[in-house]
């Protein structure tokens, strides 16, 4: 493993992922350890250009940095920040579940790197645990923008077929619609996680967790963890909401994780909403 690709040399295979290989390299000049990602058909250089330039923009504590984007002998190239650390999907599994406490901290932070890219316009559309990664000081790093696109972008979407993690999908990604709120949906899916170390819609086949997702079927996690506390709870019950429009926002998470108070405030818009749905029947 010695290979050079434009001044950086390739030192070490991470793995592979839906768009190509990645690999820890080196930068020559600078000694700067990076991540490269090499992506394997050069018919998405588009898609990884927009990758590389929506991450560009993107300058937040709890987000891998982009560097830099290249086509190199046919071979389009994405060099990110090396961030060192287990992802939260291994971190997960290794404690069986997360202490009540680190998972109301991680969900902060990933909130708050979501609340940044929603008031740009950005979605991930791939948040899940093995897109975190845990630096040695414990703080959280979303990377990953292989699905990201800009909220008004529509290009990117007309590809046919789904896109993204079937377990963290939301409802409404199913028939091809993607915003803002599906990112608030995995992140409740990715809450759910950390607390019981299950995900939220397990089942044997794509089609069938498709069917729980789209009715918001799924076991309460105090059936698995009957210590979590009913504020967690009822966060979950707002974020794993079927329509986008009544799911919590990144925003409002983040409200709340300041004043857990108002996860009791009641919908006043409720009752509107039932009677509306009695007037269309
Ligand atoms: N910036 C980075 N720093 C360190 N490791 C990284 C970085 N980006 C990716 N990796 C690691 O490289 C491997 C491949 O990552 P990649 O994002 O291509 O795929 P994935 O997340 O496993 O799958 P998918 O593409 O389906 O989301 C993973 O083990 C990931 O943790």
């Amino acid at each position: 493993m010695n290979q050079t690709i434009r001044g950086y040399t390739l030192t070490q295979w991470l793995g592979s992922g839906g768009m190509g290989e990645v690999y820890q390299a080196v930068h020559d000049s600078t000694q700067r350890t990076v991540a490269i990602k090499l992506l394997s058909q050069l018919e998405q250089a588009e898609r990884f250009r927009n990758e590389a330039a929506l991450q560009a923009s993107v300058r937040h504590p709890h987000i891998a940095l982009i560097y830099d984007f290249f086509v190199e002998k046919n071979l389009p190239c994405l060099v990110m920040e090396y961030v060192e650390g287990p992802t939260l999907q291994q971190v997960i599994r290794k404690n069986a579940s997360l202490s009540e406490e680190a998972a109301w901290k991680y969900l902060g932070k990933i909130a708050s790197a979501l609340d940044y890219l929603h008031q740009r316009d950005i979605i991930h559309r791939d948040l899940k645990a093995g897109n975190i990664k845990l630096t040695r000081e414990g703080q959280p790093k979303l990377l990953d923008f292989g699905l990201a696109r800009q909220a008004n972008s529509p290009r990117l979407t007309r590809q046919g077929h789904l896109v993204g993690t079937v377990a963290s999908m939301a409802p409404e990604q199913f028939s091809g619609e993607s915003n803002a709120a599906s990112d608030c949906w995995a992140l409740g899916v990715l809450f759910y996680e950390m607390l019981t170390g299950y995900s939220p819609f397990g089942g044997s086949t794509d089609s069938e967790i498709g069917r729980l997702i789209q009715k918001a079927d799924y076991l309460s996690p105090v059936k698995l963890q009957p210590a979590i506390s009913r504020a967690s709870e009822r966060l979950i019950n707002k974020l794993l909401v079927v329509s986008p429009e009544r799911r919590l926002t990144a925003r409002q998470v983040l409200d709340i994780i300041k004043e857990p108070a108002l996860l009791d405030k009641s919908d006043w818009m409720e009752p509107m909403r039932k009677l509306w749905g009695k007037m269309k029947l």
